[in-house]
């Protein structure tokens, strides 16, 4: 335990200042477990988490953290919550994908495996150029990515609307409809949860958040698939782009689909 915990404060910086009441501190000693600990041990050994230096964001089912590798590469690192509220949620997303196999029981382990097809959807998304914050490295509950930003990490959508203009506003609705179609034209996948809260704002924009994206063979994706094409139309079209109808923009997409399952059920 000891190595352990000389390593974890070499990870959070504690050993160069008496840091003992930041942010950082605070946060990490509230929600990391010992699983956690090892598993971010694991990394540095291995140079892949040199630092963590910042809190991203606190949430119900996961923290994200800006860091930096041992080449000095800054990294983001999400890191889910072992024992989650949200277990329900998870366990019922999980059960739809069809590429998961088993599902354990323990709830630690269904958390592994969340972590785990999160980076899947990464690679995948990637693989049919949606942009999305490239995958590094995952194990147990923590997933390691490209960060985006530089001092300060990218805004969101949200954070910025104001400062936008309607042209703006047009390109960034013509992306995320252009990300929608090609992630299920070409990548047979939905995001589903697409929001101008899980777009960030960088050089280009950037999709995150693919814990809840699943494959078009999974029996909720053509509802996940409705609600991004929703939540986007309306967004945008009340900044006032001139936006399709979301129903027939829905049918357009999901029209093989739709046919398929039909047949399938005759
Ligand atoms: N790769 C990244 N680079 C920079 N910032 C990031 C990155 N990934 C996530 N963030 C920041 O962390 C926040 C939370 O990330 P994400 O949405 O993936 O986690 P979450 O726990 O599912 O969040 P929520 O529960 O709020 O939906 C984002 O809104 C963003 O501000």
């Amino acid at each position: 335990m000891e190595r352990l915990d000389r390593e974890i404060a070499e990870v959070l910086g504690l050993t160069e200042k008496r840091e003992k009441d930041s942010e950082l501190f605070k946060v990490f000693s509230e929600v990391f477990d010992r699983t956690t600990v090892e598993t971010i041990s694991y990394f540095y050994r291995r140079g892949k988490i040199e630092r963590l230096y910042g809190v991203l964001s606190t949430g119900k089912e996961a923290n994200v953290f800006a860091g930096y590798d041992a080449k000095g590469n800054r990294i983001a690192v999400k890191i889910y919550r072992t024992y989650t509220t949200e277990f329900r949620r998870i366990w019922e997303y999980l059960a739809a994908d069809p590429r998961v196999g088993y599902l354990p029981k323990d709830i630690r382990k269904l958390v592994f495996v969340w972590t785990r097809r999160e980076f899947k959807n990464l690679q995948r998304a990637m693989k049919y150029a949606v942009r999305a914050p490239e995958p590094i490295a995952f194990r147990n509950n923590i997933l390691i990515m490209e960060y985006i930003g530089d001092e300060m990490p990218a805004p969101r959508l949200k954070d910025v609307e104001k400062d936008l203009e309607l042209k703006d506003f047009e390109e960034l609705y013509d992306f995320a409809m252009g990300a929608i179609e090609r992630l299920w034209k070409r990548g047979d996948m939905v995001h589903g949860d697409l929001s101008e809260y899980n777009i960030l704002i960088w050089n280009e924009p950037v999709i995150i958040d693919w814990s809840q994206a699943t494959v078009k063979r999974n029996r909720m994706s053509l509802t996940l698939l409705y609600r991004d094409i929703r939540n986007i139309i309306n967004y945008f079209g009340k900044k006032g782009v001139s936006v399709e109808d979301p129903e027939e923009k829905f049918r357009e997409l999901a029209g093989d689909e739709l046919w398929e399952r039909n047949l399938r059920s005759l």
